[in-house]
């Protein structure tokens, strides 16, 4: 079966996906575009998928009878209209992050696919495809012992000037927030934020660097370092410390050069290159799970978890350094 799917968002990420299932994964196919600047769905449909339906709005995509999957790739404010309907049509969805933009909006969407009985909802927390995170977490399962501390850091380059302090948070640190959690299979009870002085290649509505403080039940101390204008490179680290020993997130792949008397490893500029791998493996899980109609993966709880954790660590942001506690309700029996 190829699973015909509508890509809603067809922007930098929507663009991409649609080139990886066109063009990299097997099982599916694009057949439908929407984008509410429509130039931009049909460059998408010209350079990838020339025999693709374009749709005026995302619903109408949605109720087509020719549509069996739905991607979700559209601003983040967006997306939760997008998943009800896509829920509501009994459709699978993959929802890049975040599933919704408030806590609320996450909530609503498990109340309705918990009322649906089935999940169709994938989020796209693709680190927990990352091999090298995969690797981490069979590290950290088995090797070093019970975890007390975890060292993260979450560093681009640069961010354009829209980029404000709590996106630092929700656009962001969302990717730990979710990884984190997986990795450790914990949840977080508290976060305090920590600001020290800002980089010079900041500007005035962004605080950055910020350090984001996360304690766990099981009593895990995270530090999560987040900075948007780094400079140097695109750079994820991640180092668990456990009873026995320490694990730390391998780093990319790069050629090493012995060259004018230095030892030299290049270092990512781009998110899109550093995780090329783990959207691969992600989409073609969403895939193999659509054409039996339902969704695996990373699920609606864990984007309600992550937009509580976000709202915690945005709120904590404005506490001077005091701890915000984070409650979560009981988890329904459908993520179990
Ligand atoms: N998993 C990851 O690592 C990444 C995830 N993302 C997420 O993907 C989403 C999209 O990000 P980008 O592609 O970078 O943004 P973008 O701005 O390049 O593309 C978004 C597209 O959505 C369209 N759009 C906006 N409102 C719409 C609506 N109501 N209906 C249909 N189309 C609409 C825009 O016209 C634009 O073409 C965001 O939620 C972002 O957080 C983005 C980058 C990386
Ligand atoms: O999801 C992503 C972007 O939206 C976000 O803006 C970046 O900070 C992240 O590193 C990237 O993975």
């Amino acid at each position: 079966m190829t699973v015909r799917i509508g890509v809603v968002g067809t922007g930098a990420i929507g663009r991409d996906h649609a080139r990886r299932i066109n063009k990299v994964l097997g099982g599916a196919k694009v057949v439908a575009l929407s984008d509410v600047n429509r130039a931009s769905a049909e460059a998408v449909r010209n350079d990838i998928a020339p025999d693709a339906e374009i749709f005026a709005t995302g619903e109408e995509l949605i109720a087509s009878p020719d549509v069996d999957a739905v991607l979700v790739t559209s601003w983040g404010a967006t997306h939760e209209q997008y998943v009800l309907a896509a829920i509501a049509a009994g459709k699978p969805c993959f929802c890049e992050k975040p599933l919704a933009t408030t806590a609320e909006g996450a909530k609503r969407i498990v109340d309705t696919e918990v009322a649906h009985g089935r999940r169709l909802v994938q989020v796209g927390f693709m680190r927990r495809y990352d091999a090298g995170y995969v690797a981490l977490k069979q590290a950290v399962d088995s090797r070093i012992g019970a975890p007390i501390m975890v060292h993260a850091a979450h560093r681009n380059p640069t961010v354009p000037e829209q980029y404000v302090t709590p996106m630092a948070i929700h656009d962001t640190m969302i990717h730990e927030i979710d990884v984190l959690r997986w990795l450790l299979d914990d949840d977080y009870v508290s976060a305090r934020v920590l600001f020290p002085r800002s980089a010079a290649r900041s500007h005035a509505r962004l605080k950055d660097p910020q350090i984001v403080i996360l304690e766990t039940a099981k009593g895990t101390i995270i530090d999560v370092e987040i900075f948007v204008n780094c400079h140097y490179g695109y750079d994820i680290q991640c180092q668990v410390v456990g009873e026995d020993g320490i694990a730390s997130l391998p780093e990319p792949m790069s050629v090493q050069t012995r060259l004018g008397a230095k030892l030299q490893n290049d270092i990512l500029t781009d998110w899109k290159d550093r995780f090329i791998a783990s959207y691969d493996v992600e989409l073609q899980d969403f895939i193999h799970a659509a054409a039996k109609g339902t969704a695996s993966g990373p699920n609606a709880w864990d984007g309600y978890v992550a937009a509580i954790t976000s709202d915690a660590c945005v709120a904590a942001q404005e506490t001077d350094g005091a701890a915000v506690e984070i409650k979560l309700p009981t988890r329904p029996a459908l993520y179990q």
